[in-house]
């Protein structure tokens, strides 16, 4: 058999556990962030850059409803997301077991009901979103992050959007272009070391 794969991405990390505290301060949060990480999941030393500009950036919802940490890995988007709007539901979404666990672990210890940490397909198939936040997976390839967006990009409600960051130099400008050949109106909200924050609007009516 062989072993399992070590990319942050598989269901089950073939690393050993190890799990570690990291503390995260973000301007607009009166608290520091206290979240457990573990090998096997994505950035699991400290808070992925790109992950610290999105938060730092991504305007809230625009409209009420659900959201979605698209990718979640420990849950650094979901958590913060939480404490910034303690009524929403914040579904935190990954394809890493061990992510989810830690997901649900960081969300108790912070008192957070709301957060739900979910593998793709345990969520409501009537769940909508007034926005999207996510770090997505590049790595997994093109073809694979297009159906990933092309599956939960749809499931935003009327007035919300997505907030993508996305290296420069992974294709954050060719990302755009193929969201807006895809019906989806993105734009560049900022650009900032190194990273995009792309703003995606819902899908255009034929
Ligand atoms: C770049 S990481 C971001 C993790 C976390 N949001 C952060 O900012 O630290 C992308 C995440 O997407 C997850 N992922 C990969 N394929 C996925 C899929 N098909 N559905 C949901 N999540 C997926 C990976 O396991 C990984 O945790």
């Amino acid at each position: 058999m062989p072993d399992p794969p070590e990319h942050y991405y598989a269901s089950t990390p073939g690393v050993a556990s190890s799990r570690r505290t990291i503390e995260v301060e973000l301007p607009d949060l009166r608290l520091r962030l206290r979240l457990l990480t573990d090998t096997g999941v994505f950035s699991h030393r400290q808070l992925d850059p790109g992950t610290r500009v999105l938060l730092e950036n991504a305007p809230l919802p625009a409209v009420r409803g659900d959201l979605l940490d698209l990718g979640c890995g420990y849950g650094p988007i979901a958590l913060a997301m939480a404490h910034r709007l303690k009524r929403r539901r914040v579904w935190a979404v990954d394809v890493n077991e061990r992510a989810l666990e830690l997901v649900r672990d960081n969300a108790a210890a912070a008192g957070l009901g709301g957060v739900r940490a979910a593998l793709p397909g345990d969520v409501p198939a009537d769940v909508r979103f007034a926005a999207v936040y996510s770090n997505p997976p590049i790595r997994v390839g093109k073809a694979a992050l297009h159906e990933l967006l092309l599956q939960w990009l749809p499931l935003l409600l009327p007035g919300g959007a997505a907030y993508l960051v996305v290296q420069r130099n992974l294709g954050a400008d060719s990302l755009a272009r193929w969201l807006d050949e895809a019906g989806f109106p993105t734009a560049r909200l900022l650009s900032r070391v190194g990273y995009r924050v792309l703003e995606v609007q819902p899908r255009r009516s034929e």
